[in-house]
């Protein structure tokens, strides 16, 4: 990193493609704080989940605004953080960046439905279902504008990369 201003990272990707594996481990090497968006939703749309249903816009839109006013209160406070959030589609990512769009960097998990869903077949107590795969996939509209991480690859040389390319 080079940058001395303090910038919201967002860990994106569909489920399973690793932002809470890799976010973790980008804050203990950066020391910027991590912060999971799974925390931010609101029961109903857990509850949504784990009864395998995707979720809409309509769904994510409070949840995704409570994610802007949590980077937007550390940028204010001079503070850098790492949010893990699925960010699937373009407007989610404007609403992600409203007022903050300078201060905002996007790190995209890519890989293929085959290789997530054998991580998601192998992953433990975790509320989404391995289901919903297929949902996020089409959902997702792939950024142009985003450091760009294939997943298919450790943590370790991931963290590394995206290290490298952060601003
Ligand atoms: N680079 C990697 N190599 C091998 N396994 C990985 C890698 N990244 C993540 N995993 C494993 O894949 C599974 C999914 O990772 P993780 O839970 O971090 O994804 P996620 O994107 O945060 O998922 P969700 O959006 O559902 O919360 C976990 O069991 C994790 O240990
Ligand atoms: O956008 C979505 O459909 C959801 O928010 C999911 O992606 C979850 O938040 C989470 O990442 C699953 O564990």
């Amino acid at each position: 990193m080079k940058t001395t201003q303090p910038i919201a990272i967002i860990i994106m990707g569909v489920s399973g493609s690793g932002k809470t594996t890799i976010g973790e481990l980008l804050s203990s090497k950066t020391n910027i704080p991590f912060a999971d968006g799974d925390s931010f939703h609101p029961q109903k749309n857990i509850d949504k989940m784990v009864a395998g249903h995707p979720l809409n816009d309509q769904d994510r839109l409070g949840w995704l605004q409570e994610i802007n006013k949590f980077c937007t209160k550390n940028i204010k406070q001079g503070k850098s953080c790492i949010v893990a959030c699925s960010a699937l589609k373009q407007s989610y990512r404007a609403i992600l960046q409203n007022g903050i769009k300078e201060q905002m960097v996007f790190v995209y998990l890519l890989g293929t439905f085959e290789l997530i869903q054998e991580r998601l077949g192998k992953r433990k107590s975790h509320f989404m279902p391995a289901s919903l795969l297929k949902s996020q996939f089409e959902a997702l509209q792939p950024p142009k504008d985003a450091i760009t991480m294939d997943i298919d690859n450790t943590p370790t040389a991931i963290v590394e990369k995206i290290v490298e390319q952060l601003p």
